[in-house]
């Protein structure tokens, strides 16, 4: 299963979490958020890791050009759109960046606005599900309702994000059998600033499951 930690800010920090098992890190690049880092900031966390690792940027409603722009210089081998990019975003995305992993995040409101993920499965390659804020996108540490999922089982691969932390995480997988989690606020001291033993704790508790 992948295990993605999003919002890494510290260089030392991204080392650290790739050596305690996370398989890809994740890496804000919406300029509102206070996890947002420059690409300077993501060169510096990505050098020392292996080429293993996914390294995934964060975007919102960020234009083409801006994204190729970032993700070209500075490393990253994924994209997460977090925004209200629609189908047709994702496939000029797709032409813009053949090689890069495009994942597409949903913060889900309703049983009726999850079936919307329908209409990305052939644009993109991964889907997230996040649970949705009315002022925040993302690293809210809101759990979705993991009831409403039961029956999501999509044709592409998709992570389980929203809330989830070290305490919660069995509970989750085992009502839902998602390909992967995503992490942030869960596992952080503040925004931004992971914190290595929670961190710790969950991969523990994921390799006791
Ligand atoms: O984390 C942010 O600050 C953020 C800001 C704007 C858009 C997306 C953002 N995060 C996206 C993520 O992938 C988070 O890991 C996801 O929302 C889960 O966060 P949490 O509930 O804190 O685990």
């Amino acid at each position: 299963m992948r295990v993605k930690i999003c919002g890494i800010i510290q260089p030392q920090q991204s080392l650290a979490i790739a050596a305690l098992g996370a398989t890809a890190l994740g890496f804000i690049c919406v300029p509102t958020s206070p996890r947002y880092v420059t690409i300077e900031q993501i060169q510096a966390a990505i050098a020392p890791l292996s080429d293993k690792i996914d390294k995934i940027g964060v975007f919102a409603n960020s234009d083409i050009t801006e994204i190729s722009h970032i993700v070209t210089t500075s490393g990253l081998t994924a994209i997460q759109l977090h925004g209200d990019e629609s189908p047709e975003f994702c496939t000029q995305l797709r032409q813009a960046l053949p090689q890069v992993e495009i994942i597409k995040a949903l913060r889900v409101r309703s049983l009726e606005h999850l079936q919307t993920t329908n209409n990305y499965i052939d644009v993109v390659d991964t889907l997230l599900l996040d649970a949705y804020h009315p002022q925040q996108l993302g690293g809210t540490g809101k759990t979705l309702d993991w009831q409403m999922l039961q029956e999501f089982k999509p044709r592409l691969p998709w992570f389980l994000a929203g809330g989830l932390t070290p305490d919660n995480i069995i509970d989750a997988l085992s009502k839902l059998h998602p390909n992967g989690i995503d992490l942030s606020s869960g596992v952080e001291n503040s925004p931004g600033d992971k914190n290595l033993d929670k961190v710790a704790l969950l991969f523990q508790r994921l390799n006791t499951f």
